[in-house]
C-alpha cells in the first residue's frame, strides 16, 4: 500500500511539486501541473500521468472577474475527480513567479496581487532563457531585443540567462559578439549554444538541475523549439522547416507547452514574441540597466538627464569608451516605454473603478432600497 504513495510523490517532485505548493492544496483535491491550456480546459501532468481537466465553476467565475486567475502553463492546480477518467480543475494554487502581459499587478510572496487585469503567459518559472540567434538572416544578435526580453525576464521573478543560439553561424566573430552581448546583460550569464552540434546544450541543462522549470523566450526563428528538442533528446516540438511533402511552408510554434525532460527539469517552449513592447517591463528595466543606474548615482546633479549636464558620470563613461552609447539610447527608450505602459495600466484601472462606482450608485438609487 505504501509503495504507490511513495512513487506518486516522487512523480510529483519531478514535476516541480514542493512544500510551498503542498501547503496551498485544498483538502481532498489531487495536485497536477498545467502543461497546456485550451479554451475552458487544461492538459495537466499528475502523478497518474497526463490528464485533461475542464475548468470548474469557481475557476470560471474568478477568471471572468480577473483574467490573471485563468490557469496558464506552469500553474499548479487542484483537481476533483468527477468519475472514472473525468476531472475538474477546481483550484488554482498561488504562483511563485509569473509573466504578466499588460497588467498592473506584481508578483508578491503569496502570489499575484489581486488588482491586475493582465494575462499570465507562464507561471512558476525558475529560469528564463532569453534566446537570441548569433545570426538572424544577415543581422547579428539584436542587443536591443535582448535588453527588452531581459527586462521582462527580471520582472517575472525568474532568473534570466542569455543564450546566443545558432553559434555555428558566426564562426570567428563569436567571441567578439559574446562580449558585446555581455555589455547588454549586466549580472546575467551569457552562453553560446548550437543545437545542431549540441555545443553548449549541456551547460543549458545544468540550469535545470533538480526539478527546476525554465521558459525559453525569443523571436520567431531564434531556435527555441530546436533547443527544446536538443534538451529533451527527442523531437517533442515541431521546428521551422519547409515541409516538402505538402509544401505548406515552415512550422512555427503556436502553443505554450510545458515539457518534462528525461534528464530532470522542465521546459516551456513559447511562440516567438513579436511585440515585446506590449509586456510589462516595469522595474525589470532598472535591472537590465543596473550599470547605468550605478553610474547615474555619481552624476553631479541628482536629476541629471545625462544629456549635456556638467559632471555627468554617464556621459563621461561614454566619452572614455567604458559605456557604449547605444546603452544610453536603449535605456532612455525602454524607460519611456515602461512609463507609458504604467500610465496606460493606471488609466485602465481608474476607468474600471469609475465603472464599479457607477454601478454601485445606480444600485443605491433603485427605488425601495433601504439606505444604510
Ligand atoms: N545553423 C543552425 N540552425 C539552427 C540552430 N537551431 C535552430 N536552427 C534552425 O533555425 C530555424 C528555426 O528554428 P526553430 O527552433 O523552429 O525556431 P523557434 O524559435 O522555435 O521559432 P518559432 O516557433 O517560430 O517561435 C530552423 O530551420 C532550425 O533548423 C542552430 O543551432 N544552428
Ligand atoms: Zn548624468
Amino acid at each position: 500500500m505504501s509503495s504507490p504513495i511513495i512513487s506518486s510523490s516522487a512523480a510529483l517532485t519531478a514535476l516541480g511539486w514542493n512544500d510551498f505548493f503542498a501547503a496551498e492544496l485544498p483538502a481532498g483535491l489531487t495536485p497536477a501541473r498545467v502543461s497546456r491550456v485550451d479554451r475552458g480546459a487544461a492538459e495537466v501532468l499528475s502523478a497518474a500521468g497526463h490528464l485533461r481537466a475542464d475548468y470548474g465553476a469557481r475557476v470560471r467565475r474568478e477568471a471572468a472577474a480577473d483574467p490573471v486567475a485563468l490557469p496558464c502553463v506552469g500553474d499548479w492546480v487542484g483537481l476533483r475527480r468527477l468519475s472514472e477518467g473525468r476531472f475538474e480543475l477546481e483550484a488554482l494554487l498561488p504562483r511563485r513567479t509569473a509573466f504578466v502581459r499588460g497588467g498592473v499587478g506584481r508578483v508578491s510572496r503569496g502570489g499575484l496581487s489581486g488588482d491586475s487585469q493582465g494575462q499570465v503567459l507562464a507561471a512558476n518559472v525558475d529560469v528564463v532563457f532569453v534566446a537570441e540567434p548569433a545570426l538572424h538572416a544577415t543581422d547579428t544578435a539584436d542587443l536591443g531585443r535582448i535588453e527588452r526580453l531581459l527586462a521582462l525576464a527580471w520582472e517575472s521573478g525568474g532568473r534570466p540567462v542569455v543564450l546566443v543560439t545558432k553559434s555555428d553561424l558566426i564562426g570567428e566573430g563569436l567571441d567578439f559578439l559574446l562580449r558585446e552581448v555581455a555589455t547588454a546583460a549586466p549580472g546575467v550569464d551569457v552562453h553560446p549554444v548550437c543545437s545542431v552540434t549540441g555545443e553548449g546544450v549541456g551547460i543549458v541543462r545544468e540550469y535545470l538541475q533538480g526539478t527546476r522549470t525554465a521558459v525559453v523566450l525569443g523571436a520567431s526563428g531564434a531556435g527555441k523549439s530546436t533547443l527544446v528538442n536538443a534538451l529533451a533528446g527527442a523531437d517533442v516540438m515541431e521546428t521551422q522547416h519547409v515541409r516538402a511533402g505538402d509544401g505548406r511552408g515552415r512550422h512555427t510554434t503556436v502553443h505554450r507547452e510545458l515539457i518534462p525532460l528525461a534528464k530532470g527539469g522542465l521546459i516551456i517552449d513559447t511562440p516567438g514574441i513579436r511585440r515585446i513592447g506590449l509586456y510589462d517591463m516595469g522595474e525589470g528595466v532598472d535591472m537590465v540597466f543596473s550599470d547605468l543606474e550605478e553610474l547615474a548615482e555619481r552624476c553631479r546633479f541628482g536629476d541629471c538627464g545625462h544629456d549635456s549636464e556638467p559632471g555627468c558620470a554617464v556621459l563621461a563613461a561614454i566619452e572614455d569608451g567604458t559605456l557604449p552609447e547605444r546603452r544610453l539610447e536603449s535605456w532612455n527608450k525602454l524607460q519611456r516605454e515602461a512609463a507609458w505602459m504604467a500610465s496606460r495600466s493606471d488609466a485602465r484601472l481608474r476607468k474600471e473603478l469609475q465603472n464599479k462606482w457607477k454601478i454601485i450608485h445606480k444600485e443605491m438609487r433603485k427605488p425601495g432600497r433601504s439606505r444604510p
